[in-house]
Parts: C-alpha cells; sequence; structure tokens
C-alpha cells in the first residue's frame, strides 16, 4: 500500500491584492470594489523512504510567482456569458446589461474565467499550479482562494 502524506501551504505572503465585482445574473452584480485575497494549497504526495515526500519550497515559489501575477490589478472575467469585453484604443471595453464600463489595459487582466469570484480564482490558480507541477509526483491538489477570514473557495485536482 503506496504511504501518503498531505503538505498544507497557508502562508500570509500568498496573497493578491485586486479590485473586481461578482455577476449574480444577467441585470445584477456588484459595484466594482476590491479585496486582498489569500491563497492556500494541499498538496498529497507518495512518502518516500527517507521521510520525505516533496519540497513544499517549490510550491511555495510557484504560488507566490502565481499571486504577484494578479496582484494589484482589476480581474475581468473573460469567460462570462453575461457580459461581452472587447478592446479599445488603451482600453477593455465591458458591455453588461446595457452599461458600459471602460478599464485601462494596462491595469487589467482578462482571466480565462466565467466569474470574479473565488470559486473560479481557486479554479484557475489550481490550473496553474497543476500545469507548473506537470512533472511531479504528486497524488492530489487542492487550492484555495479567501475573499476575507471565514470565507473561501476551494477546487481540488485529483487523477486517481
Ligand atoms: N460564492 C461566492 N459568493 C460571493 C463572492 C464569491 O467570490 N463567491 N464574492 C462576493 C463579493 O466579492 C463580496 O464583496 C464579498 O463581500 P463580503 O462577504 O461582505 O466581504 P467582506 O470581506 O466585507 O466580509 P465581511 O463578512 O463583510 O467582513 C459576494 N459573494
Amino acid at each position: 500500500m503506496e504511504e501518503l502524506t498531505t503538505l498544507y501551504i497557508d502562508k500570509e505572503s500568498h496573497k493578491f491584492s485586486v479590485a473586481h465585482y461578482t455577476i449574480f445574473s444577467a441585470t445584477e452584480r456588484e459595484r466594482l470594489h476590491g479585496h486582498n485575497y489569500s491563497v492556500s494549497a494541499k498538496i498529497v504526495a507518495p512518502m518516500g523512504d527517507n521521510g520525505f515526500a516533496a519540497d513544499y519550497n517549490v510550491y511555495k515559489t510557484r504560488l507566490a510567482r502565481l499571486c504577484d501575477e494578479l496582484d494589484e490589478y482589476m480581474l475581468l472575467a473573460g469567460e462570462s456569458p453575461y457580459q461581452m469585453i472587447s478592446e479599445s484604443d488603451d482600453f477593455y471595453r465591458v458591455v453588461y446589461n446595457g452599461q458600459e464600463m471602460l478599464f485601462l489595459q494596462a491595469d487589467t487582466l482578462v482571466l480565462p474565467i466565467r466569474n470574479a469570484t473565488v470559486e473560479e480564482f481557486s479554479r484557475y490558480l489550481l490550473g496553474r499550479l497543476v500545469e507548473d507541477s506537470a512533472g511531479d509526483d504528486l497524488r492530489e491538489v487542492q487550492l484555495c482562494v479567501a475573499s476575507g477570514p471565514g470565507q473561501k473557495g476551494c477546487t481540488t485536482w485529483d487523477p486517481r
């Protein structure tokens, strides 16, 4: 029977401060606002004979890089069924429920997500972490994104 172990990475430094709005329906969304989102991960890997599974510094570095990529941007959901995003000069032009919004492209990231929610951020970041870890011998990875204390969304990758 393979011996597995679980590594938890929950560093205060793994955070990204961004602006966003959550879309609740075709006609209802939040106003633009921001959060300091925090990111944590659970990694299940085989235990080696020397009592070592996987170097968590490798995953700390990868998570920090992913947080830095998003930090201090306006995040738009590029795959939302309710808003259309196009480029207009230096701006992204967003049309939602008959409203037009312009965001400087230099300040904005359009992510391959359906909504700017903790659950979609966790799905996106998990996909990036699993991609970055493609050569590693992992059994399960869960990544969580919290928008504040006591509220988070998590996504799990389990190829078993
Ligand atoms: N399933 C989800 N529901 C909501 C999300 C989300 O990402 N997934 N996000 C929001 C909003 O971003 C909203 O701004 C969160 O508001 P709130 O909970 O008030 O955030 P606070 O940090 O202010 O928490 P407090 O409990 O008010 O201190 C809404 N829903």
